[in-house]
């Protein structure tokens, strides 16, 4: 079942890939950016003729409310000229930024004989120090191909140039020199060199600029970035939600190992005395003979004498103390490398590490003594047979040797030990 998580991040992946597909097949149809420079009645407007400089030409308005004019270009200055520029503000007080927009759309109805017609746009440009305000702002200028009567421009702003003429006529460091376009003041229509003499007759419907919201190359990067977080950020989830869960699972297993381990040593210990009963024994004993290690050994098997009478005689529960007593004063008698275990009701048995049989006896005697001289309630003794465990014999073996030992110790009067 996945996780709140993994589905979230699933939706947010499904919802990107759909968002970068359409983006990707419809970017040119997304909205546009727009802005409308003409007409507008807040323009103002600025004549340049080459009378200025004593040429022949001239400008006549044909019909100003409707933006038609006619220039006529006649011989005379050394470059004639005649244009017309549109402001945005008689001060010159608004600046456009051209920069946000691709392209300058134009609907013009041109009558003449030039093959081009010259566009350009006045970028303000504070570095000068000149009296005319238009005159010396950045000339970025283009020129496209003039058709006959009506015509549909569009003019890609990144064809801009910055005419030679102005770099030189106003000495422009070299860093100033490249087109821009951020601060528009004025936009003008003329006819590029070499001029064509004669009449020229335009008449300008409609100037717009457009661009879209957002550049292609800023859509892909955009789009490259937003993936790539989103797959970092997926790497990272699911290396934390694998740390997560490793940790569990380690924990759990440290949990299972610890459950185990301690149902273990529970299923090998006696719950009354706490030493090892018969399953325990039955452990220890397999894994000393599956090394070898059992002829190191001695088998005690201690019985309590008369058990029944003291349970008669002071109750189960008192009975019980005397058996938790006699598993600790065994135990008390024993070495680290021993092995104390109670074989069941009122039946001990030691394993002894020894070498030599002779040392069996007085090891034996030890415990006997230590409990008949113990202090429990009088007359508590025990009976011990005992063997030495042999290489050639199994376990099971020695054990009924030590019990006809402590069967004879019973028979032989009690609180005694043999050793066969
Ligand atoms: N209190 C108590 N008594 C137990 C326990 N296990 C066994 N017994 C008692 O130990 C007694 C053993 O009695 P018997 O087998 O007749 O042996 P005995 O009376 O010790 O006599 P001998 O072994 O012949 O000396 C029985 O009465 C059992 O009920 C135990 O866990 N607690």
């Amino acid at each position: 079942m996945p996780k709140l998580t993994d589905k979230i991040l699933m939706i947010i992946k499904v919802c990107a890939f759909i968002i970068t597909l359409l983006l990707m097949v419809f970017y040119d149809a997304l909205p546009k950016r727009q802005l409308l420079l003409h007409p507008n009645p807040q323009n103002a407007y600025v004549i340049s003729v080459d009378t200025e400089v004593g040429g022949q030409s001239k400008f006549i308005w044909i019909d100003q409310e409707d933006m038609s004019w006619d220039c006529e270009i006649n011989q005379g200055a050394p470059y004639p000229y005649c244009g017309l520029s549109l402001l945005w503000s008689e001060d010159l007080s608004k600046t456009i930024d051209f920069s946000v927009y691709s392209h300058l759309n134009l609907e013009l109805d041109y009558q003449g004989p030039t093959p081009y017609i010259r566009i350009f746009v006045r970028d303000d440009y504070p570095a000068i120090e000149f009296a005319n305000p238009i005159k010396k702002a950045k000339f970025n200028n283009a020129t496209v191909r003039a058709q006959q009567g009506k015509q549909n421009i569009s003019l890609p702003l990144k064809d801009l140039t910055v005419s030679e003429w102005w770099i030189n006529d106003f000495n422009v460091p070299l860093e100033d020199r490249r087109p821009s376009v951020k601060n528009a003041i004025a936009l003008g229509i003329d006819i590029p060199y070499p001029v064509s003499l004669g009449d020229h007759k335009f008449k300008l419907a409609q100037l717009e600029l457009v661009g879209s919201y957002f550049s292609k190359e800023f859509m892909y990067i955009s789009i490259i970035g937003f993936w790539g977080v989103l797959l970092l950020s997926e790497m990272l989830l699911s290396y934390l939600q694998m740390k997560t869960r490793v940790r569990e699972g380690s924990q759990r297993l440290t949990e299972l190992a610890a459950t185990s381990a301690k149902y273990k040593e529970q299923s090998e210990t006696d719950k009354l005395t706490g030493i090892l009963n018969r399953a325990g024994l039955a452990e220890i004993v397999s894994h000393l003979g599956a090394n070898q290690l059992l002829q190191q050994y001695a088998l005690l098997v201690i019985d309590v004498d008369h058990f029944k009478e003291v349970n008669d005689t002071y109750g189960h529960a008192e009975g019980d103390k005397i058996l938790v007593a006699i598993a600790s004063t065994i135990n008390q008698c024993t070495r680290s490398y021993d092995v104390v275990a109670r074989w069941g009701g009122e039946e001990f048995v030691v394993l002894m590490h020894c070498f030599k049989p002779n040392s069996i006896f007085p090891f034996a005697e030890k415990i006997r003594l230590k409990v008949a001289n113990g202090s429990f309630v009088t007359g508590i003794t025990v009976s011990i047979g005992a063997t030495k465990l042999l290489k050639t014999s199994i376990f099971e073996d020695s054990f009924v040797l030590a019990d006809q030992a402590l069967y004879q110790a019973k028979s032989s009067g009690r609180n005694k030990v043999v050793v066969l």
